[in-house]
């Protein structure tokens, strides 16, 4: 959903010949696709778009790529200025459902799916918690989406389908 662009937090700040969105490259097979995600991986940019997807991987370790500045960066960046992220997606979408940047409100839909253990869960929390963050101030939103998060169920929200892991 993003590209990468001039201003990059931390995480990608040393060296990133590997592209931000791999559908913005000349030829693109499975051969480059997986070359490509494999060499972000590898520089833990664990964050790749691919045209409208949003690829990410799981790192298994904490990094730091959540705090509050980086939410905050991606709160009102221009689309394609900042490195992909989840926090990107829910910008995205928060500012596409009141109807931001030209378009009329409409109500959004964040699919996320892979194998079990690829970390829908917690890229679910992190989209919620990104999007907590753009709606403080709007206390009707941010009591739904509490509720949201208070819901045990919220498993269930999330679709569960099996992907094929290359990596
Ligand atoms: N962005 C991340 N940064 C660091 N660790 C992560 C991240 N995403 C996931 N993990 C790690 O991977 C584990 C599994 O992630 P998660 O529970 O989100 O997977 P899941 O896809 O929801 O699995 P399942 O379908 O089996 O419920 C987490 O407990 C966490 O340790």
């Amino acid at each position: 959903m993003v590209s990468l662009g001039e201003r990059r937090p931390p995480a990608e700040a040393a060296g990133d010949e590997a592209a931000g969105d791999l559908a913005a490259l000349a030829e693109l097979d499975e051969a480059v696709l997986l070359g490509g995600l494999r060499e972000r991986f590898l520089r833990q940019q664990v964050y790749t778009d691919i045209g409208d997807i949003l690829v990410a991987m799981n790192p298994f370790q904490p990094l730091p790529l959540y705090g509050r500045e980086v939410s905050k960066q991606y709160q009102h960046h221009e689309t394609g200025t900042l490195p992909p992220h989840i926090f990107a997606v829910a910008s995205r979408a928060y500012h596409a459902m009141l109807g931001r940047r030209g378009g009329r409100p409409q109500s959004q839909c964040v699919v996320i799916s892979g194998e079990s253990g690829a970390g829908k869960t917690e890229s679910t929390k992190l989209l919620l918690q990104h999007i907590m963050n753009l709606c403080k101030g709007n206390s009707q939103l941010e009591q739904q989406i509490l509720q949201i998060k208070q819901n045990e169920f919220l498993d269930y929200l999330i679709f569960k389908s099996v992907s094929l892991g290359f990596l």
